[in-house]
């Protein structure tokens, strides 16, 4: 069967079991072939073949519904629910997702992006089913990644005193990005280990059906292994039935205790061993997760396509780098990741230091407690943090972090429009958010320099400090010395005679220089560095000068900065100046490369040029040629407004 003519997952029930494991073939070099010209999320899929195949062969979709937690390793569900053609445009501005998309298919039930969603959501689903009188089973498939998560194991607790029938699939693979790090793994592997398992797995293999011990009475297996002193693991705590572990890249065994799973009255669990990465060397070998979401690569040699501008470093790396310098100093300083160790450049830090590095897991909300824990106790704790995977932590930050006043530092990663993941990971909510908590600080550095500035003095605060900065690289232009920022210092640049005013933030800032100077654009342009503080002094000097202003933002304007800056004209009592907002609006924005969503939101650098040419066009018009106020109360012509403090470390 060609991968290109699967219409319906229908058409697999026909295939005999050779003829699905040479689809299982045709598939992984389609993947590897297709994703090695458009990146995407390879290992996870690769390892879940056989078994998408099997849940496919065995269930009738979109009736049984099929919900892939996190939703990255569902590339071969897709393929198999006649999505093949489409994965040119993987994860390109109106093509195919990477995750399940309900307006994508009838064949996806749910759809997230974020992890550990897909034991509640099923539940619900099968409350839904079941009260409506309905039919139809529902399954989730969970990896040993997303299974740390606190809300898999609140709805694990939930799903085991319900009637309502969940099957979960259970894709262990001993890998979450990088290795996973799940204390309760011992004890299935006790499980694994023990006589009375294996002769209830012999049983299994042997196809026995239907076999009492399974079969509705699966509780007996339950009494078996519990009479055998054997610790009934994870799942039997919380009251499931269990079956497993099966090979996951063995079809048979696959589909024949699926078919034990359908049959079974109540819920279920089938623990499923696969290997992340099987069937690609590079990928199958890889245990630092470089091979868990790639860019375009060459597939004969393994090498990834893109290697970065030269000169330029990844903003995670220059962050680490400066908190890990900082530790060489200070012993106190600890480092916490929920599972993202390898994206946020932390693994040298977790080389060096391994007694002050914790990955604890996907579990936002624990890391983040864990690190105020830390704090309270006297260390210095730096949580390294992906913005809309903070989303999960926001009580943690104020409830236990911030309303104690606890100095905790937190690197809010791949903040604003990631891109290609789409609407689940764009990390644009962060500063409207994190606005709403008292006392903290949030900020964003324009450069390397300005970087290393901000994490040094991020650690001289006493309440939580927010250091948020982009996916991708910039110049790695920094001095040896880490130098204090003021907090709530703005600066500014004068780029010839201003009569504009653009107020930005992060690498916007340079480049907006850039152009400017390219056009010969007369422009203040502001380093808004700080979101909160704002510099309320430089606000209120600025709106002084009677120039046209523009906030140009990259997030969303809701909560944003343009928000703080009115929030802080509005407290005079005076009538608020007229400004002009260029940022994204109130609304989810889509997958697609970082420069096409741009332009499509209109908050390109040319969108703003296109403004401010325009907005300078009216004036002109409107004044006759009378030029505007003299900017000068400041230092002009490129030179930094206010100094950027003292203290240093060198
Ligand atoms: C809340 C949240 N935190 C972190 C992530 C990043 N993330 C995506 S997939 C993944 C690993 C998932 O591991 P597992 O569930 O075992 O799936 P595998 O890739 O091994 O198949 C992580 C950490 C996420 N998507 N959501
Ligand atoms: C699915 C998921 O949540 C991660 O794999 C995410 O795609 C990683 O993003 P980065 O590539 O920016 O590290
Ligand atoms: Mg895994």
């Amino acid at each position: 069967m060609r991968i290109l003519d699967l219409k319906d997952p229908g058409q697999l029930k026909t295939l005999s079991i050779p003829q699905l494991e040479s689809l299982a073939q045709e598939i992984r070099s389609f993947l590897i072939q297709s994703l090695s010209k458009t990146g995407g999320h390879l290992s996870s899929n690769l390892g879940i073949v056989e078994l998408t195949l099997a849940l496919h062969y065995v269930f009738e979709s979109p009736k049984d519904r099929l919900l892939f937690d996190v939703g990255h390793q569902s590339y071969v569900h897709k393929i198999l629910t006649g999505r093949a053609p489409r994965f040119a445009t993987l994860r390109q501005r109106h093509g195919l997702s990477g995750f399940q998309k309900r307006e994508e298919s009838p064949h996806d039930p749910w759809e997230a992006g974020h992890s550990s969603t897909s034991l509640s959501a099923a539940l619900g689903l099968a409350v839904a089913r079941d009260l409506q009188k309905e039919s139809g089973e529902v399954i989730s498939v969970i990896g040993d990644g997303a299974l740390t998560g606190g809300m898999a194991m609140e709805a694990l607790n939930n799903i085991g005193m319900r009637k309502e029938k969940v099957i979960i699939v259970y894709n262990d693979n001993d890998m979450s990005i990088s290795p996973n790090h799940a204390g309760f793994k011992n004890h299935l592997t006790t499980l694994r280990s023990s006589r009375a398992y294996r002769s209830v797995k012999r049983d299994v293999k042997a196809g026995l059906e239907p076999s009492p011990a399974l079969l509705n009475g699966l509780s007996s297996i339950r009494d078996v292994l519990r009479d055998s002193l054997v610790d009934g693991g994870l799942f039997q705590q919380f009251g499931l039935d269990y079956l497993g572990p099966v090979d996951g890249h063995n079809l048979p065994e696959l589909i024949r205790t699926l078919e034990t799973a359908r049959e079974h009255h109540g819920s279920v669990v089938v623990h499923v061993r696969t290997r992340k990465g099987m069937g690609y060397a590079p990928a199958q070998q890889d245990r630092t997760g470089q091979w868990h979401g790639v860019p375009p690569f060459d597939p004969a040699t393994g090498r990834f396509r893109s290697s970065g501008c030269a000169g330029e470093e990844s903003w995670s790396l220059i962050i680490a780098d400066a908190v890990s310098r900082l530790a060489a100093k200070d012993p106190r300083i600890t480092v916490l990741t929920p599972a993202m160790a390898n994206g946020s450049k932390l693994l040298q830090f977790a080389a060096k230091y391994p007694d002050r590095f914790f990955d604890c897991g996907i579990a936002e909300e624990h890391t983040v407690t864990a690190a105020g824990g830390m704090a309270a106790g006297g260390l210095r704790p730096f949580v390294s943090i992906y913005s809309s995977f903070l989303q999960r932590a926001y009580d943690q930050v104020l409830h236990d972090v911030a309303r104690q006043h606890l100095p905790v530092v937190f690197g809010v990663d791949r903040a604003g429009l990631v891109g290609e993941d789409g609407d689940t990971h764009q990390g644009i909510y962060d500063i409207a958010f994190l606005r709403t908590i008292p006392d903290v600080v949030i900020c964003q550095p324009k450069d390397a320099q300005e970087a290393q500035d901000l994490v040094y003095s991020a650690f001289l605060h006493s309440d939580p400090c927010f250091i948020r900065y982009p996916r991708g690289t910039t110049a790695a232009k920094r001095k040896d010395v880490l130098e204090e920022i003021q907090t709530g210092t703005w600066t500014w640049f004068d780029e010839g005679t201003p009569e504009q005013i653009v107020i930005t933030y992060g690498p916007e800032v340079d480049r907006v220089r850039e152009k400017a100077k390219v056009n010969g654009t007369g422009l203040r342009v502001v380093n808004a560095r700080f979101f909160k503080p704002v510099d309320e002094a430089m606000i209120r000097e600025l709106f002084a000068m009677g120039l046209p202003v523009t906030v140009f933002e990259t997030d969303v304007s809701q909560g944003g900065l343009s928000s703080a800056i009115r929030d802080c004209l509005a407290k005079s009592g005076d009538p608020v100046p007229a400004f002009h907002v260029i940022g994204l609006p109130d609304a989810f924005i889509p997958h697609g490369s970082v420069r096409a969503l741009r332009k499509e939101e209109g908050i390109s650098l040319e969108d703003l040029f296109d403004w401010i040419e325009r907005k300078s066009g009216t004036d002109n018009r409107q004044a006759e040629g009378t030029r505007r106020v003299d900017a000068g109360v400041r230092p002009s012509s490129g030179e930094p407004g206010p100094s950027s403090g003292n203290g240093s470390l060198s």
